[in-house]
């Protein structure tokens, strides 16, 4: 059996308009954190919907060997998490109350005892930095703060399989960092793989493992931040002139020179 996530011949699109064309990636490893990344409108959200079942898809996508698209809802609520864009308001839940339903919804087997749940509901929350926000009613948060619940929410049933949407979106610069590097111990311990939609190309050169690359539903780049990230790509997927370079330390600095005309 292949462990990680195999994406194969994947389209997904709505009705008749096909968004995501025949996209194959390489086995995305355990542990690892890959960045989706492309302009607005490329299909980067479609791609993470068909992934958690949430937009029909055809072609093939296996976690560790398995069809993704074949997973029963609660199987697939054990091994997958989503975390969309954007939450809907309305939700009557207390931030702890909402973390923790999501974890009662599909418990790792090892937990058995509601004080267990409750502990690790809490502990899920204390790691991205909002415990004090335990009681706060969910409608009433910030944007950001909405966005580290989202995370904590998504993060706490310990899923295979992690997808994040824009999930640093409405952080400030200090909870973008914080953010980014518990999703990549979380990564890392729980030997999951990560895919996470990215604007930042910054951030994602900084914090993912590769990054996939895509524009008008093609995937035009993909490995590691030195081999995706290059002036050629950011042509061709934003239409600008940069120069990319790497530090002493091989991470990558990017410098936008100018924006061509369209
Ligand atoms: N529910 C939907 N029904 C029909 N078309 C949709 C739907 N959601 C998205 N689209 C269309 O699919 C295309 C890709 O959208 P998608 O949200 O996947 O792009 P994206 O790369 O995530 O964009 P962004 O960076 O702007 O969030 C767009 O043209 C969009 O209008």
């Amino acid at each position: 059996m292949m462990e990680g996530l195999e994406i194969r011949g994947l389209e997904a699109g709505y009705g008749s308009r096909r968004i995501v064309n025949n996209l194959s990636l390489p086995c995305l490893p355990p542990g690892e954190v890959i960045a989706l990344v492309g302009p607005n409108a490329a299909g980067k959200s479609t791609l993470m919907r068909s992934l958690a079942g949430l937009t029909p898809a055809q072609g093939e996508a296996r976690l560790d060997g398995d069809n993704l698209f074949a997973l029963s809802p609660t199987e697939r609520a054990k091994r997958v998490s989503f975390m969309p864009q954007s939450l809907p308001s309305g939700i009557a839940l207390n931030v702890f109350e909402g973390v923790f339903t999501a974890l009662k919804a599909a418990p790792p087997s090892r937990m058995v005892s509601n004080t267990q749940l409750r502990r690790r509901a809490f502990s899920a929350l204390e790691q991205f930095g909002i415990g004090d926000l335990a009681l706060h009613p969910f409608d009433n948060l910030s944007g950001g703060q909405r966005q580290l619940a989202s995370l904590a929410q998504a993060t706490v049933r310990e899923p295979r399989l992690l997808l994040l949407d824009e999930p640093t979106s409405a952080l400030d610069l200090a909870h973008q960092i914080r953010a980014m590097r518990l999703v990549r111990e979380y990564a890392r311990r729980r030997e999951a793989i990560v895919v996470a939609i990215l604007h930042d190309l910054s951030l994602a050169c900084r914090w993912a493992d590769r990054i996939a690359v895509l524009t008008k539903g093609d995937l035009i780049a993909f490995g590691q931040p030195e081999v995706a990230i290059t002036p050629q790509t950011l042509r061709l997927a934003y239409g600008i002139e940069a120069r990319v370079e790497a530090d002493d330390s091989g991470r990558l600095r990017i410098d936008i020179e100018n924006v061509l005309p369209t």
